[in-house]
């Protein structure tokens, strides 16, 4: 996910990188907290926990938004006389929404008429009428309002409210909902089809062809239901009961065909798990290789790009119930595993076309025979990266009466990295002038800039963050790096999930790459014979003597300042003289990749040091090892302490971020807890804590098998965060 190349846009935070997060952790009663604390309202959250009416949700969400309750409001006063004020409010709501959907299906039998008699466009008449929409792209200058922040801002959602006889109130609170969506959303898609703007590429034919046609849709998204990855529930309703939506997650990278960190990780596994739950989901990626098993779809299509004209062309395949589906052009082919390679406006240019091409896709690509539509459908956006898709979204698409029902949420996966760069990068979005305010930011270190992160995180629908301890960071001014400001003000749309783990992927009971060089699967109940076969394994491997009683400690990772790497190359001297063996994993700066080098070569009887991106010494490692360390700086989620413990091996973090949230502390005198959790990243608290972990390893071995137990027996899987995201997809799609 981060390579010296993306840097580039952050060099100028570097400072706050390394002073950052220590210091609010000395101060953990600061009252920093109770200033910035959630003002998200309870009662939101509960409803549609509860999967009750999701009218009520809404309601409560818009009651809040209109000052009584909202953002900047106490929650104060009674619950129960508020909760009645919104049911009876509620009620109300619904019933002027069931006359507005009594108007929509008049003016759809209207518009269907009409569309009968429409003449599809010959083929000829549309290559150059899209020509032409390329040449104009930069000539884009709308009527936009001047301030769009504020069309997102919940303030003026209350206008909406109060003029509820407006038709610009849309809100579909009974069962089938979906359908009625499916269906607007189609009308919508062909009523514009001849007044498209010119900067959006025509609807494509494959799409047109089903938009009318109902039937089609339900028996096809019936077909489509995704296998179940975990047992064979697929004749059971979807988990998600009335909830189930198009959902394309849109990422950088996607593991397994592309990954440089947790990002891929997630991009993988996310996608599943949301199948599951009976949802129709896609995943739409660069196709920075020659991937096999990829369809060539056929369809072309061109965006411009800084006024240059780009032609991508789809691939795609389905796995596990998800739509994969890679954007292919020039720009990313052969990056290799350099995905985030070359300069600051390379990477930029490849990142706007990612973005326009895939905030198509559900036109232009038939997944199973049928284009996903723009009706009933949230795109989730990952990282600075694709933090244009929800601009685009507004600025190409809802301002021009497209796309009215697609959402579009954000997920920070690092806000460490944000697109920074000078403010007349905007000149490479291609947006109105307008859209700039949303970019431009000011900070002391990096002055005035051009910003895409601030921009996708003004203008998503929901944002949602990989943990609640860093859901907490990104207020403070150490945790946002310069965006605190702007997550404070949309502290309202913003929701910590902890990542899960791909359980067909990290599982010592089936991984793959335990089969073979002497290493073997494992499980609870073959921990103690089967797991030291895997460390004799990875001993023989790595050249190291292999003996059963000298604890392996490892680290896995990036090599940057984040992960605190240099913690443990400093500690590494008194490791040695512990009697332990180091094995560290990692690729990324140069000047700590050396330091790995070095330690090898200083202590080659004791620490390994493997420069390189190996999945499979990643697998083996995690299932080898004893320890796992992972002193990071600031860690928004982590995923290897995951792994770590699901594979028996005991984790030794830095307390911040994700790594708070995941690992329990071990308490001796009560013998709960998975890990040992230091305060500050400092080497000497990272000395204590391994002292204390050897201690238990070799002295306690009944607590530290009670640690590896306890670590093997969470749930951690998907399930869990898939139900969490779901909600907010689901506030998402009912929020205006
Ligand atoms: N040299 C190497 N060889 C093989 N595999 C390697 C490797 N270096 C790293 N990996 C793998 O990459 C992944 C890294 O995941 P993390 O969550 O630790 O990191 P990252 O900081 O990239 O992600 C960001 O996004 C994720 C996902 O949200 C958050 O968990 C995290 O906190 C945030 O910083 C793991 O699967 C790990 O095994």
């Amino acid at each position: 996910m981060t390579t010296m190349s993306s840097l580039a846009f952050v060099t100028d935070h570097t400072a706050i990188d390394s002073a950052g997060l220590l210091d609010y952790h000395r101060r953990p009663k600061i009252p920093l907290f109770s200033y910035y604390r959630p003002r998200k309202p309870l009662l939101d959250t509960a409803f549609l926990c509860n999967n009750t009416k999701i009218v009520g949700g809404r309601r409560i969400w818009r009651v809040k938004a209109t000052g009584e309750n909202g953002p900047g409001g106490d929650a104060t006063g009674d619950t129960d006389e508020a909760l009645q004020v919104v049911i009876e409010k509620s009620k109300k709501l619904l019933a002027k929404q069931r006359d507005l959907l009594q108007q929509i299906a008049e003016r759809r039998e209207i518009i269907a008429s009409i569309s009968n008699t429409t003449k599809i466009k010959s083929e000829k008449e549309e290559i150059s009428s899209e020509d032409e929409e390329e040449k104009s792209f930069l000539e884009l200058d709308s009527n936009l309002p001047d301030d769009i922040y504020t069309l997102q801002n919940p303030s003026t959602i209350k206008s909406y409210e109060i003029d509820t006889s407006k038709s610009q109130i849309k809100s579909f609170p009974d069962e089938d909902f979906n359908n009625k969506l499916q269906n607007t959303n189609s009308e919508k898609a062909t009523t514009n089809t001849k007044e498209l703007p010119p900067f959006v590429s025509d609807i494509s034919s494959t799409f047109k062809k089903f938009e009318n046609t109902n039937e089609s849709i339900s028996h096809h998204v019936k077909e489509h239901v995704p296998d179940a990855p975990m047992g064979d529930n697929s004749k059971s309703p979807p988990l998600a009961g009335p909830n189930v939506m198009n959902i394309i997650l849109v990422a950088a990278e996607c593991a397994p065909w592309s990954k440089t960190g947790g990002l891929g990780d997630v991009a993988g596994a996310l996608p599943k798990a949301l199948a599951y739950r009976g949802h129709r989901v896609m995943v739409v990626a660069p196709r920075y290789g020659n991937y096999a098993d990829l369809q060539d779809t056929g369809i072309r299509k061109r965006y411009s790009v800084n006024g240059q004209d780009m032609e991508v062309h789809y691939f795609q395949t389905y796995i596990d119930g998800v739509d994969f589906v890679f954007i292919e052009n020039h720009m990313f082919r052969n990056l290799g595993s350099n995905i985030y390679s070359g300069n600051r406006s390379d990477i930029l240019r490849r990142m706007v076309l990612f973005c326009k091409a895939a905030i198509e896709v559900p036109w232009h690509v038939p997944c199973g025979g049928l284009c996903y539509g723009d009706g009933n459908l949230v795109f989730i956006a990952n990282d600075w990266h694709t933090a244009l898709l929800p601009v685009y979204l507004k600025a190409y698409y809802h301002e021009h009466g497209l796309m009215q029902y697609a959402r579009s949420v954000l997920v920070i996966h690092n806000i460490a990295h944000q697109g920074r760069g000078p403010v007349d990068d905007f000149s490479y979005t291609d947006l109105p002038p307008n859209y700039l305010n949303l970019f431009k930011m000011y900070d002391p270190i990096g002055g005035e800039h051009f910003n895409i992160f601030a921009a996708g995180l003004k203008t998503a629908y929901q944002i949602i963050t990989v943990s609640h301890g860093y859901t907490w960071e990104l207020k403070t001014t150490e945790g946002g790096r310069g965006l605190h400001n702007i997550i404070n003000e949309n502290d309202w749309k913003l929701t910590g999930i902890v990542n899960g783990i791909d359980k067909q992927e990290w599982n010592p009971e089936s991984d793959i790459h335990l089969t073979s060089d002497n290493y073997t699967n494992y499980s609870l109940t073959t921990l103690h014979t089967h797991k030291p076969q895997c460390k004799a394994a990875l001993q023989t491997e790595l050249g190291l003597p292999v003996r059963a009683d000298i604890p392996v400690i490892a680290f896995i990772g990036r090599l940057d300042n984040q992960k605190g790497v240099d913690l443990i190359v400093d500690a590494i001297p008194w490791m040695v003289d512990q009697d332990v063996q180091v094995v560290m994993l990692g690729t990324g700066r140069p000047e700590l990749e050396n330091m790995l080098r070095e330690m090898e070569a200083r202590y080659r009887d004791r620490v390994r040091g493997w420069v390189g991106f190996s999945v499979k010494m990643a697998h083996r490692i995690t299932a080898g090892a004893d320890v796992l360390l992972m002193p990071s700086r600031f860690e928004p989620c982590g995923l290897n302490q995951l792994y770590a413990m699901s594979y028996g091996t005991v984790p030794v973090v830095h307390g911040v971020g994700g790594l708070k949230d995941t690992v329990q502390p071990f308490d001796p005198y009560r013998e709960t807890g998975l890990g040992w959790v230091f305060d500050r990243a400092e080497t000497g608290l990272l000395i204590e804590a391994i002292w204390n972990c050897l201690l238990t390893y070799r002295e306690y071995k009944e607590s530290w098998n009670g640690i590896q137990r306890r670590g093997m027996m969470q749930d951690l899987s998907w399930g869990n965060a898939a139900c969490r995201y779901e909600e907010v997809l689901v506030k998402a799609k009912y929020q205006w």
